[in-house]
């Protein structure tokens, strides 16, 4: 049984669908993300689920049954932030809110575990991006939940602050709980997630683990050259597409593609091989770029 079920969410805005009769299943302890482009109905699918948004058709399912009072005693919803951050310091932001549950974590690892023992007296208000990002984090498990949702949590943090929330991340799936995450970054779904819901339009366009996901879309690697290594005769000839500022020939065979492009005599010292991300199937599912 799943921990939590959708079956056929929908959403509709006037005429617009933002979320189009959608199914999937979460297991627990695991960390399932919704990916998709601006605009996908990820927020909105992640609303619907956590009661804050209405269904317009489709059955949530938490262990089984419709949520009741014990989902919302079990979850935990990591907000964008909180008014109250603007006036306490953390350690009174942790106080207050571990005071509105009857279920809670206990204070002193819950802070160790977000990293935020150096600043329990500091002003919320006067954190950095990464630490604030933690503060809300550690709100989200201040009730102990076995499932916490998390909505874009890296948006906006500099590439250090958002591996450190990634292992922050991987701490909380030790403790056996399930993370639901929704980003646009490819990177972040692939190396977060134990299976992935690819959105577009409203639509489940793919799903599956990363790994099964791209061996089963692709059967190649990609051999890259810079811009002017081909001229576009060549290019067609070995059906090389443009991408950003280089050549990128998909090759089923990496020895077969160097030894033709030897042959040519095309200068290979540009020469990069690329395995296929989130972002190529997305691009080959779509034709458009997963971030625009
Ligand atoms: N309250 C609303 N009224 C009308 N349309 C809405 C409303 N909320 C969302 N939408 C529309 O529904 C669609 C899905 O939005 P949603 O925020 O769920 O996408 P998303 O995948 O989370 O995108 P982003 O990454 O930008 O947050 C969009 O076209 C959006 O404009």
């Amino acid at each position: 049984m799943y921990q939590l079920e959708v079956r056929n969410l929908t959403k509709r805005y006037a005429r617009h669908t933002a979320v189009d009769a959608i199914s999937f299943g979460i297991p627990a302890g695991q960390c399932f993300g919704l990916l998709g482009p601006n605009g996908a109905g990820k927020t909105t699918t992640i609303e619907m689920i956590e009661g804050i948004t209405q269904p317009c058709a489709g059955d949530i399912l938490y262990k089984g049954k419709p949520r009741d009072r014990q989902f919302k005693n079990e979850v935990g919803i990591q907000f964008q932030s909180t008014a109250l951050m603007d006036y306490l310091s953390v350690g009174e932001v942790l106080r207050l809110f571990a005071g509105l549950y009857k279920r809670r974590a206990d204070l002193t690892p819950l802070i160790e575990l977000c990293h935020l023992g150096d600043f329990v007296d500091r002003d919320a208000a006067k954190l950095s991006g990464g630490q604030r990002q933690r503060l809300l984090l550690a709100l989200a498990l201040i009730n102990d939940p076995e499932i916490i949702f998390l909505d874009e949590p890296t948006t906006g943090l500099d590439p250090q602050s958002r591996r450190n929330f990634w292992r922050l991340i991987d701490d909380i799936k030790a403790q056996g709980k399930t993370v639901i995450l929704t980003t646009h970054y490819m990177d972040e779904a692939q190396f977060l997630c134990d299976q992935l819901v690819i959105m577009d339009k409203g639509k489940i366009i793919a799903e599956g683990s990363p790994e099964a996901l791209l061996k089963h879309h692709f059967e190649q690697v990609f051999v890259c050259l810079e811009a002017g290594a081909l001229d576009d005769v060549q290019a067609e000839q070995f059906q090389a597409d443009r991408s950003r500022d280089q050549w990128q020939i998909a090759s089923a065979s990496v020895e077969t593609t160097l030894q033709t492009l030897m042959t040519h005599q095309i200068p290979l010292t540009s020469l990069q091989i690329r395995t296929p991300t989130l972002d190529d199937l997305f691009l080959k599912l779509t034709g458009s770029q997963l971030r625009d």
